[in-house]
């Protein structure tokens, strides 16, 4: 299934937050939401999963989702969202518990995601017990579990030190290169952009406009940590950025 935003626009009271927003999100990609602090990325994640409709415009979903799907739209949050006591096999199992399945196909289905994190071994673990980085892999195996057709993924790892990030970038890349799934993903992180991102859509600071959207061709899996040819995208993005991020700072000084 793709996603189409088409001429999405958003206020807030008498805040205008977003503008004309048009963009396709092509299943098999994961689109990156780059901008200034408080450009509307996160109410744009909010109104592609339905959360809030949209004061103008329309968020429209081309073709099947992917078969098996029990949710098309389901977001990974920046703080994991686990219940505390429940083992990570609980966890995810809470995904599938509102949809009527055979409990052999519910166990096929978490030993899958299970597989897919690398969390095998810590099914019967509870979250206390696990690193931030196992977590947010949790987060991720739950999110897989009901076969969505995107994930709305909100800044999922801003919560991690920079070496968890590192390890955690590599999973998705490893996750998305066995099995290419759809996202869009919101970060304030260029360099997060430029690891995952098969395109980044740069935002203008409030009201929100696309100002570019920029591709990258390279082959996630070959997107090394500390690569030249990604440093100079994630220039680029900065210089697109770097005025406006200023300027945003400065109005929230205001505020
Ligand atoms: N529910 C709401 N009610 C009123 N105003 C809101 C609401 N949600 C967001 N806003 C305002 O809308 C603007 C955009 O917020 P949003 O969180 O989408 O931006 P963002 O780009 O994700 O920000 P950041 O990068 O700081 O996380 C901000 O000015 C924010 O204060």
């Amino acid at each position: 299934m793709d996603l189409r935003l088409d001429n999405i626009s958003h206020h807030y009271g008498d805040t205008e937050v977003l503008r004309d927003i048009s963009l396709d999100i092509p299943s098999g990609q994961i689109v990156c939401l780059v901008g200034p602090s408080g450009c509307g990325k996160s109410t744009l994640l909010r109104l592609i999963g339905g959360l809030e409709q949209p004061g103008g415009g329309q968020v429209l979903q081309l073709g099947a989702a992917p078969e098996g799907c029990l949710n098309p739209l389901t977001y990974i949050f920046q703080d994991f969202a686990l219940l505390p006591w429940r083992t990570v096999r609980g966890n995810i199992a809470l995904a599938l518990e509102d949809h009527r399945m055979e409990a052999a196909a519910r166990d096929d289905i978490i030993a899958d995601v299970l597989a897919r994190t690398k969390l095998s071994e810590f099914a019967d673990a509870l979250p206390k017990q696990l690193s931030g980085g196992m977590k947010q892999r949790v987060a991720i195996a739950r999110a897989l579990a009901v076969r969505p057709a995107v994930m709305l993924m909100d800044e999922p790892l801003s919560a991690l030190d920079s070496q968890t990030r590192e390890l955690l970038m590599d999973d998705l890349i490893g996750l998305w290169t066995r099995q290419p799934f759809t996202a869009v993903y919101v970060t304030h992180n260029l360099a997060e952009a430029v690891r995952l991102g098969h395109r980044i859509v740069v935002l203008s600071r409030r009201p929100g406009q696309i100002r570019e959207v920029v591709t990258l061709d390279t082959p996630l899996a070959d997107r090394a940590y500390g690569d030249a040819a990604l440093e100079e995208q994630q220039q680029y993005l900065w210089g697109l950025m770097r005025e406006e991020a200023a300027a945003a700072d400065a109005e929230l000084i205001h505020v």
